[in-house]
C-alpha cells in the first residue's frame, strides 16, 4: 500500500509541483490520474517512483516510511516501474535488446534468465521485429512500446504509466489495454496518468482528479467523474456514456458505451 500525507514538492526553480497532497493507494488497485497539463500528475508519480524528494510530507510504503536515500531509491526502482509519457527520455541503449535487457542486468539474472525476459516482453508487445533495431530508427509508438517492455522486463509490483496510449495505433492501443488488465489479474498495482475521461471512467477502482498541484477528488469513479462540478474545475467534460445515459434520460452504472448499449 502507498500512502501519501501532505506532500509538498517544489522544483528547485521554484514553481510548486505538488500542494499538501494526501493519497492512499491499496495495493492491486487500479488508479486513474486525470488533470490539465502542468496539473501535478507527472510531478505525484515523480514523488511516488523515489525519483523527487518532497520538502514536506511523509511517503509511506508498505508500512515504512520511504527516507529517499540512495539506498531506498535502488530498492525501490526493483519495486516500481515508471513507463514515462516522453519515450526518449527512457531509452539510452545502443539496440532494442540492450535497451530491455538493462533492468533485468541491473537486478542481476543471469543470461539465460535475462534473455527469456526479453524475448518474453518483446513478444507481449508485439514488437519482435525490432529487437536489434536503434531506438533512434524507431518510430515514437515504437519508442513507447519498447519503454513499455524495458519496464516489465523488470516485473515490478507497481506500474506506473504516464499516457501509455500516447502516438500507438490502435492495434497497439488494444495490446496496451490487454496489457494493462494482464498487469491487474496478476495482482499488481497500476496507476496511469491520462488526459481519457471515457477510458479513466470504464477502467479505475479510483479516480483522482488534480489541480495546480493539489488533489481536488480521489474517490471512485462515480463520485468523481459524475460530478459536473468537480469535472468543470480539471477542465473536462463528463465521460460520453454518462453523458449519453442523461441524454436518454436513464438512471444508468454502465462504465462504457458498450455496457450501456448492452443495458438498454
Ligand atoms: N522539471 C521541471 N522544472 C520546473 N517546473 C516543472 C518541471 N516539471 C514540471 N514543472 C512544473 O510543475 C507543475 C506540475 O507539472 P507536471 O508535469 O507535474 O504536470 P502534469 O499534470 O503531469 O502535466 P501534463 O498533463 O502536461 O503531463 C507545472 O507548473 C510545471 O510547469
Amino acid at each position: 500500500m502507498i500512502q501519501l500525507k501532505n506532500i509538498q514538492y517544489t522544483y528547485p526553480e521554484g514553481t510548486k509541483g505538488l500542494e499538501d497532497v494526501s493519497l492512499t493507494i491499496e495495493s492491486g488497485s487500479k488508479v486513474a490520474f486525470l488533470g490539465e497539463n502542468g496539473a501535478g500528475k507527472s510531478s505525484l508519480f515523480l514523488v511516488i517512483n523515489g525519483i523527487h524528494k518532497p520538502q514536506k510530507g511523509e511517503f509511506i510504503l508498505d508500512e515504512a516510511r520511504f527516507k529517499f536515500t540512495n539506498k531506498e531509491r535502488k530498492q525501490m526502482a526493483r519495486k516500481i516501474g515508471y513507463v514515462f509519457q516522453d519515450p526518449d527520455v527512457q531509452l539510452f541503449a545502443a539496440s532494442v535488446y540492450e535497451d530491455i535487457a538493462f533492468g533485468p542486468f541491473n537486478l542481476g539474472l543471469n543470461k539465460k534468465e535475462i534473455d527469456a525476459r526479453v524475448e518474453k516482453n518483446l513478444n507481449l508487445l508485439g514488437i519482435q521485429d525490432l529487437k536489434d533495431k536503434a531506438p533512434h530508427q524507431l518510430s515514437y509508438g515504437q519508442k513507447k512500446q519498447v519503454a513499455v517492455a524495458g519496464v516489465l522486463a523488470m516485473e515490478p509490483e507497481i506500474i506506473l504509466f504516464d499516457e501509455p496510449f500516447a502516438w500507438l495505433d490502435n492495434r497497439h492501443k488494444q495490446i496496451m489495454n490487454d496489457i494493462i488488465d494482464d498487469l491487474n489479474q496478476q495482482g499488481k498495482t497500476v496507476l496511469i496518468s491520462t488526459h481519457n475521461p471515457d477510458f479513466a471512467f470504464e477502467w479505475a477502482d479510483k479516480v483522482v482528479l488534480m489541480k495546480e498541484g493539489r488533489i481536488i477528488a480521489a474517490d471512485s469513479p462515480e463520485k468523481t467523474m459524475c460530478n459536473k462540478t468537480l469535472m468543470q474545475e480539471i477542465g473536462m467534460e463528463l465521460p460520453l456514456v454518462v453523458q449519453l445515459a442523461e441524454k436518454m434520460g436513464i438512471d444508468s452504472y454502465s462504465r462504457s458505451i458498450k455496457a450501456l448499449l448492452q443495458e438498454v
